[in-house]
């Protein structure tokens, strides 16, 4: 029998989000100081807590990092990556969204910044990211 090349323990489960405003620009933030991979631009998102789903955990993860609300049923499937990082492997299930409540802020990241695709493609972004910004420019 062949051996499976990941052990399931080691997947790393992120959602993160396109919110994509009324002139095709979607919402980067960007990593803060003293985290791994600080300066980079990602999707507002984190990591899933035990027992949540994902769209529950996207609602969280965007009131505390962003201070806006959203309703899981505004949060659409988008598209997702799968990426090694570092000993883990990561599944990063991206939705677009573009309809929330209140105004984004940089309550957890180091600044805030509404992009085209195109501008995406020149800005430093995390490696699992780079092969989104393509597919995202296909759905806007
Ligand atoms: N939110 C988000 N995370 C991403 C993206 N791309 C990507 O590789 N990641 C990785 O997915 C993980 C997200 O987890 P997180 O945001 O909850 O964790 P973190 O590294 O900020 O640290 P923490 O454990 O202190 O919360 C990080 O390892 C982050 O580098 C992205 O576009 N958005």
């Amino acid at each position: 029998m062949t051996k499976p090349d990941l052990a399931i323990s080691r997947i790393m489960t992120v959602v993160a989000v396109a919110l994509v405003d009324g002139d095709g620009r979607v919402l980067l933030q960007r990593r803060p100081e003293g985290k791994a991979m600080a300066g980079l631009w990602e999707f507002p998102g984190g990591k899933l807590e035990a027992g949540e789903s994902p769209e529950a955990a996207l609602v969280r993860e965007l009131r505390e990092e962003l201070g806006i609300d959203v309703e899981a049923a505004c949060l659409a499937p988008a598209t997702f990556a799968s990426e090694p990082l570092g000993d883990r492997h990561l599944l990063l299930l991206l939705y677009a969204c573009r309809k929330w409540r209140g105004v984004p802020q940089a309550l957890e990241a180091s600044a805030l910044k509404w992009a085209r695709p195109l501008e995406m493609h020149g800005l430093d972004m995390p490696p699992a990211d780079r092969p989104l910004i393509g597919l995202i420019e296909a759905l806007l």
